[in-house]
């Protein structure tokens, strides 16, 4: 009997224990124990010589680099729901497969939205600083003091009403919002009817009707700086916008402009248009209680971290068994 050569697979950043153990078990994986981010040469290195790359966002796979993969290098299996850190066009042109981990982080990104729905109107973290800034003092209950605004009964607008919009849309009607939505195609009518939502086909006017706008579509050419400058200023001044997509969906530099002339009443972001990179700005806005801002953390559970991971090996298993992986990444068009 031959045994099979096992792929050599390399992956970028560190996974949790069990996606690791398996990787060691299944693949001739390089891990990164140490988590520190690979440098462009690194990775160039890399694509020469394996025959899977395991990116995550943190990572800027991008035609240059993908030009550097060897001959035995036909897949880029990213542990990342988001793909717009690889240039899948320049992987496709090369003949390299690109796979995804959609789905197992629909709920955990839908919770976080709904924490930052919830926090941003609600003074949440501000009133969270108080009692730590300020040990051993009650600062607490007065009857115009640390008043937000209430949620229940407002309408919110989703852009972008694929997986996790829709969770966002389940879980602010239970929270009493009315759903609005924009999104390229209207989602399905017993959808729209359990949600008793309604589809806005022009983003324009939804935007000017709605309480708190929460961002939920991908980073893509169409939807760079889709929340525009002109689109931010249709919003009423009493208005929220809530960011768990991806950073350059909303035209920051405009975002903050606005929110600096008090023309909405704040935001929640969880991503960033240079990420890593956060404006300070940003840090003077949620200093001031008018953002709440977090580090890209809205799909980290550790569960939906080890359902990342047994994606990825999903994905890469079938690959390298001659399949067509359940995973695969077309570009966008
Ligand atoms: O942002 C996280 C992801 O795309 O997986």
């Amino acid at each position: 009997m031959t045994t099979k050569k096992k792929p050599k697979v390399y992956v970028t950043r560190k996974l949790p224990d069990a996606v690791e153990t398996r990787m060691r078990e299944l693949f001739d994986a390089e891990l990164n124990i140490d988590d520190r981010p690979r440098t462009p040469a690194e990775l160039a290195a890399a694509v020469r010589t394996v025959d899977v790359l395991v990116p995550t966002v943190t990572d800027r796979i991008d035609a240059a680099l993908i030009e550097e993969a060897g001959p035995q290098m036909k897949l880029i299996a990213s542990f990342s729901n988001g793909t717009d850190h690889i240039d899948v066009e320049a992987a496709a042109r090369l003949g390299i497969t690109v796979t995804n981990t959609p789905n197992v982080l629909t709920e955990d990104t839908a919770d976080m939205t709904m924490a930052l729905i919830l926090a941003v109107p609600r003074r949440l973290a501000e009133g969270a600083r108080i009692l730590t800034d300020n040990p051993g003092e009650w600062a607490g209950w007065s009857p115009t003091w640390m008043l937000g605004r209430r949620i229940h009964g407002k309408r919110i607008g989703i852009v972008g009403m694929g997986r996790i919009g829709t969770a966002v849309a389940r879980r602010a009607k239970a929270f009493g919002l009315s759903i609005h939505y924009h999104n390229r195609k209207r989602v399905n009518p017993a959808t729209e009817d359990e949600l008793e939502a309604t589809y806005w086909d022009s983003l324009d006017q939804m935007l000017a009707r709605v309480d708190i706008v929460s961002v939920n579509c991908p980073s893509t050419p169409a939807t760079f700086h889709l929340i525009s400058a002109r689109r931010l200023a249709l919003l009423q001044p009493t208005s929220y916008i809530v960011n768990t997509a991806r950073g350059d969906v909303i035209d920051e530099t405009a975002l903050i402009k606005i929110l600096r002339e008090g023309r909405i009443a704040g935001a929640g972001l969880d991503v960033f248009e240079n990420e890593p990179a956060v404006s300070p700005k940003l840090v003077k806005l949620a200093n001031e209680g008018k953002v709440v801002i977090l580090p890209h953390m809205s799909s980290a559970t550790l569960e939906g971290r080890i359902d990342m991971g047994d994606k990825v090996i999903i994905n890469i298993r079938a690959f390298i068994d001659g399949h067509r992986p359940p995973n695969r990444v077309l570009p966008f068009r």
